[in-house]
This record gives structure tokens, C-alpha cells and sequence, in this order.
């Protein structure tokens, strides 16, 4: 027979997973009938191809715009995207970039919205997770960084999102307090970040210390070393490393399945860029 208490206790842990877990991709998705009556009013607006993807379970990779509009001049930045999209899609995923335009959160961008967004460069708002709500009441156009990407990646359903480097802990961030917010979103959303770690101008040993104090997974693919971004050499250690595909789902399926708020961010050296869609599970 059961114990009452642990009945209590498990209808508990089920009530917190389900506001920590990150939404099943199906049509059944709460949160995809939200994002469907919010396209209707004006919010979020999810591409064909993605949305038919969520509905179908199928795999989709969240990409951000930041590194579009602020990380390269144009047309590079263009043509980048574009490449980026098509390595998710040759690997048998649909990729979802996303980017406020016009106000409209749009997750999976058409052609002529990733060049306007490319063309527009630094004159698109760079969007982290604190400007979402000004740039979509201003109805301005919004290239969101890693912690708004993984918010509205998290809100219709992906689980995983792939970039180059995030955000970190600024040299002299002891005093100047300069962290960046992708750090938080991390230890508050279940997405799986797969990146080539942090520029070696921020603070390396205190990004790793504040991913902990928030609870972050780090894992290290193929290599013992937290990567610079450039470079797979920082001389910081990765807490944790793993070597195949299904090492890396084994932890993220941990994750979920233990309910942690621990989220998983997999470190990869650039050289192994074209591998990271191996991590779509
Ligand atoms: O090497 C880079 N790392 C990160 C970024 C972008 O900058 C954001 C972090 O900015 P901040 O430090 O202001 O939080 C990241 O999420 C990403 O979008 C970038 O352009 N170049």
C-alpha cells in the first residue's frame, strides 16, 4: 500500500515539473496552443516548417540572431546564417532562428527576414532576456542573445540551441558586477545550450563559478578544457566531459527525469562545430 505523504509528495514533485520542465513537442503542447492563439493576436509567430516539426515531435535547433545582426558585417553575417540553417538541416533538423520583428517574436525566420535582420546590423536591438517586453510593446526589431533565445526557445517547446559562444562573467565583474544574463537563464531554463564556450576577454574561472552557483551542468564534449570560443586552449578545466551522443542524452534525459533545475550546457571546441547536431535527440 502506499503512503499517503509520498503520494502527496509525488503529486508535488509532478505540479513543479510541470512548470520546470520544457514543453513536449506535440500538438497537444499547452504552450504551442498558447503560442497559436498568441499568433492570432499579434505574438509569437512560429514558422510553417518549425511549427509542423513541433507538432510532429521532430527534432528542432533554436539559433540566435544576436551573432547576425552584431557579430559580423554584412552580407557575411547573411550568408553565415544562412550556412548555419542549412549544416541543422542536412543533419535532419529544423533550424528556428529567432528574433523580435516588429515587435512579433518570431521563432523560424523566411529568407528576406534574415537578411532585413542581417542588413539592419547593430541598428536591431540587441534583445537579452530583460528587453523582451520593451522591444515587443515598442514594436521594434529585436535580435535576441542567448538568454532570450533559450526564454522564447523554452515558451513553444525546443530543447535544444546551438551557438557559438555565450555570454560570461566580465574581467573586473567582481567589482563592476558585469555578468551576463545568459548566465541566469541558464540555471533557469531547461534548454540544452551547445556552444564553444566563452571569448577568452571575459573572466573564464568566474563564468565557471557563477554556471555553478546557478546550477549548471557543464560538460566538456571530447575535451577536459572549457573552450575559448577561438580557441579549444583556455586552461580552465570543464567540471564534467562526455564522449558520444548518447552520453550527452543520458545526462540531459538525467536532467529532465530527476526534475533538477540543473540545466545542461555542452561545451564544444570549434573543431568540432559540424558535430554538434549529433546532440539532437
Ligand atoms: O563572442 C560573442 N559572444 C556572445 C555574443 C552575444 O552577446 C550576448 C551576451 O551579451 P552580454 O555580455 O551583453 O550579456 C550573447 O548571448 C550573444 O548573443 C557575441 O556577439 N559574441
Amino acid at each position: 500500500m502506499e503512503w499517503g505523504g509520498s503520494r502527496r509528495a509525488q503529486t508535488r514533485v509532478a505540479t513543479i515539473a510541470r512548470h520546470i520542465s520544457p514543453a513536449p513537442c506535440s500538438a497537444s503542447n499547452p504552450f504551442m496552443q498558447v503560442s497559436n492563439q498568441m499568433n492570432d493576436n499579434g505574438g509569437i509567430q512560429i514558422k510553417g516548417d518549425v511549427r509542423d516539426a513541433l507538432e510532429r515531435g521532430l527534432p528542432v535547433v533554436a539559433l540566435e540572431s544576436t551573432i547576425i545582426s552584431h557579430g559580423m558585417p554584412y552580407p557575411q553575417n547573411f550568408e553565415t546564417a544562412k550556412e548555419v540553417e542549412a549544416i541543422v538541416r542536412e543533419s535532419g533538423a529544423v533550424p528556428a532562428t529567432i528574433a523580435i520583428l516588429d515587435g512579433v517574436p518570431c521563432i523560424g525566420l523566411e529568407e528576406d527576414e534574415l537578411r532585413k535582420l542581417a542588413q539592419l546590423g547593430k541598428r536591431a536591438i540587441k534583445t537579452s532576456r530583460r528587453d523582451i517586453a520593451y522591444v515587443i510593446a515598442k514594436k521594434m526589431t529585436g535580435a535576441t542573445t542567448v538568454s532570450a533565445t533559450m526564454f522564447f526557445a523554452a515558451k513553444v517547446g525546443i530543447n535544444v540551441f546551438v551557438t557559438g559562444g555565450i555570454g560570461g562573467v566580465h574581467r573586473e565583474g567582481e567589482t563592476t558586477m558585469d555578468v551576463s544574463s545568459d548566465l541566469t537563464e541558464l540555471g533557469r531554463t531547461a534548454v540544452t545550450v551547445v556552444c564553444a564556450g566563452v571569448k577568452s576577454i571575459l573572466d573564464i574561472p568566474r563564468t565557471l563559478e557563477y554556471l555553478e552557483t546557478q546550477g549548471v551542468t557543464v560538460v566538456g564534449y571530447g575535451t577536459d578544457e572549457f573552450p575559448a570560443f577561438f580557441t579549444p586552449r583556455s586552461g580552465c578545466k570543464a567540471p564534467s566531459r562526455v564522449d558520444t551522443p548518447e552520453e550527452c542524452a543520458a545526462i540531459t534525459g538525467t536532467s529532465y527525469v530527476a526534475l533538477l533545475t540543473a540545466y545542461l550546457l555542452i561545451e564544444l571546441t570549434v573543431s568540432f562545430m559540424n558535430g554538434i547536431l549529433f546532440f539532437i535527440f
